[in-house]
């Protein structure tokens, strides 16, 4: 049996999804219709919570270099401070739980209306459905909410392939370079570190995930940023998911 670890969380940009998906398509998809969602959904109880976190979020930012108030209150001004807030954020790929909600609840529109459909690499499929046949659990784990995550694989190039993911999880288990995040997840499953192999395209995240106790290894997709040759020399690197299957013990490079 291929891989020693029985639980497979997966990240997904640069991983199983192409960076140039989220950041050519979907980003700009919320910065294309920001401004006619805000005025939409304004008195929604779903945008006032949004709201909430991303005021929470801007006491936190106040000191950033940068920063863009949100201003208080209900009027015009109001909300144009909170476009400019979120653009800001998205200028500089902040990955706060605040942003990523929102953003999932904006491209719900878009999937749900078939303009936005959820790459895969054409590896993807294939491989999860042979893990999972050979009793692997698969999850993921992205900066990316739970929501969006979900909306991605139910609309996504392929058809509805949510079900071959067990849980979703995001940065509400703590951000992706923390080791903490990584023991929260392995607690939320009821699994060991030692059982998880963590599938990314950020050597710092794979990094964090081995501090836990798990394994990890890197994945080079086309159009992914550069591995640090240095840092990366401690993981296995693949480019496709298919070279999971010929694996047929990991033993982990960073010892
Ligand atoms: C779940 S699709 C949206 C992806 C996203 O917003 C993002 O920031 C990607 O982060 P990841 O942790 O998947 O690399
Ligand atoms: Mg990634």
């Amino acid at each position: 049996m291929p891989l020693n670890e029985n639980v497979i969380l997966l990240d997904i940009e640069g991983t199983i999804t192409s960076i140039s998906f989220v950041k050519d398509t979907l980003f700009p998809y919320v910065s294309t219709v920001l401004e006619d969602y805000i005025e939409k959904h304004w008195n929604d109880e779903s945008f006032q919570q949004d709201l909430e976190l991303l005021r929470a979020q801007a006491v936190i930012d106040s000191n950033v270099e940068g920063f863009v108030p949100i201003s208080s209150g209900n009027d015009n001004n109001a909300k144009k401070s909170v476009i400019n807030n979120v653009l800001w954020q998205m200028k500089y790929d902040k990955k706060t739980t605040a942003l990523k909600q929102l953003q999932g609840h904006i491209w719900k529109d878009g999937y749900e209306s078939g303009l936005l459909k959820g790459h895969l690499y054409e590896d993807v499929l294939p491989v999860l459905n042979k893990l999972t046949d050979l009793g692997k659990k698969i999850y993921t784990y992205s900066s990316g909410s739970t929501e969006a995550q979900e909306y991605l694989f139910q609309y996504s190039m392929y058809g509805d392939v949510s079900s071959i993911f067990l849980k979703y999880f995001d940065t509400k288990m703590g951000p992706k370079g923390s080791e903490t995040s990584y023991i929260n997840i392995a607690n939320e499953i009821n699994v060991n570190c030692s059982d998880i192999l963590f599938l990314t395209d950020v050597v710092a995240e794979a990094e964090a995930a081995v501090k836990a106790g798990c394994n990890s290894i890197l994945l080079a997709r086309p159009g992914n940023a550069p591995l640090d040759s240095e840092k990366s020399s401690k993981f296995r690197i693949i480019k496709t998911l298919d070279e999971l299957l010929k694996i047929e013990y990991v033993v982990p490079k960073y010892i």
